[in-house]
């Protein structure tokens, strides 16, 4: 049987706005290696809390996360921050590249914070990754001046250069065309072959089905 790479125990996450907000309740979940899973749901049901909670990009919450054997709740920022690094790559439906820096450099920026390749060796291997997102020939291009379908392929690109084995991705495709969104999905498709895992927000039904499980969420549950 596949492991699990990420199990989440009882998770229950509150918004202080200023009223008190009972956000996800007691969200237990585990995903296999290898495993495509898309989080489903109406607007506000809790999607992208659980996302950020999964990510470790929000550590306020009751519970227990585990990624990859490791106990992440309860780690101190910088140990947080290195783990993300190594083990997560990101992508968000806004993609967060720095626009003023070119694609390449955007893509070299983990992997030069992880501190494992010296720069050149970040630029060599940033231009394979685009290569295999075919946009190498875009390498030198600011990414403020690239199409949204383009910055979401660098986006993936950055999001895959410190070879994290789990990719979370927040509506990748929120904002791309029916083109894009299947190179997209073919993106993660291949990903999931070479045997990484994606658990990614979603409201496109047509790409959630051709993935390998559908979370569906309610009211801050898992509700199948
Ligand atoms: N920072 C915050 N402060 C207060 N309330 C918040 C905050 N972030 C989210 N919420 C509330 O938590 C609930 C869940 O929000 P969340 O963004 O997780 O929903 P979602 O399912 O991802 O929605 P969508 O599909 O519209 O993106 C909503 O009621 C939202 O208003």
């Amino acid at each position: 049987m596949a492991q699990a790479v990420l199990t989440a125990e009882k998770l229950n996450k509150y918004f202080y706005d200023p009223a008190m907000i009972h956000v996800l309740h007691d969200v237990s979940l585990s995903v296999c290696e290898g495993e495509f899973v898309c989080i489903m749901g109406k607007s506000g049901c809790g999607k992208s809390t659980l996302l950020y909670l999964l990510s470790t990009l929000d550590t306020a919450y009751e519970g227990a996360l585990y990624i990859n054997g490791i106990r992440v709740t309860g780690l101190d920022e910088n140990d947080l921050a290195h783990f993300r690094n190594k083990h997560i790559g990101f992508v968000f439906q806004f993609h967060f590249l720095l626009p003023e820096f070119t694609a390449l450099e955007n893509v070299m920026l983990p992997a030069l914070k992880l501190g494992k390749l010296n720069p050149k060796e970040a630029e060599e291997y940033a231009i394979e990754k685009l290569r295999q997102m075919d946009m190498h020939e875009h390498a030198r291009k600011l990414s403020g001046k690239l199409s949204g379908g383009q910055q979401q392929r660098v986006a993936i690109a950055r999001a895959l250069i410190n070879d994290p084995k789990i990719i979370m991705a927040d509506e990748p495709t929120g904002n791309l065309d029916s083109t894009n969104t299947a190179i997209i999905f073919n993106i993660f498709d291949q990903l999931v072959k070479e045997g990484n895992t994606i658990i990614t927000v979603t409201h496109d039904h047509d790409f959630a089905a051709k993935s390998n499980r559908i979370l569906e969420m309610a009211d801050g549950q898992i509700k199948s």
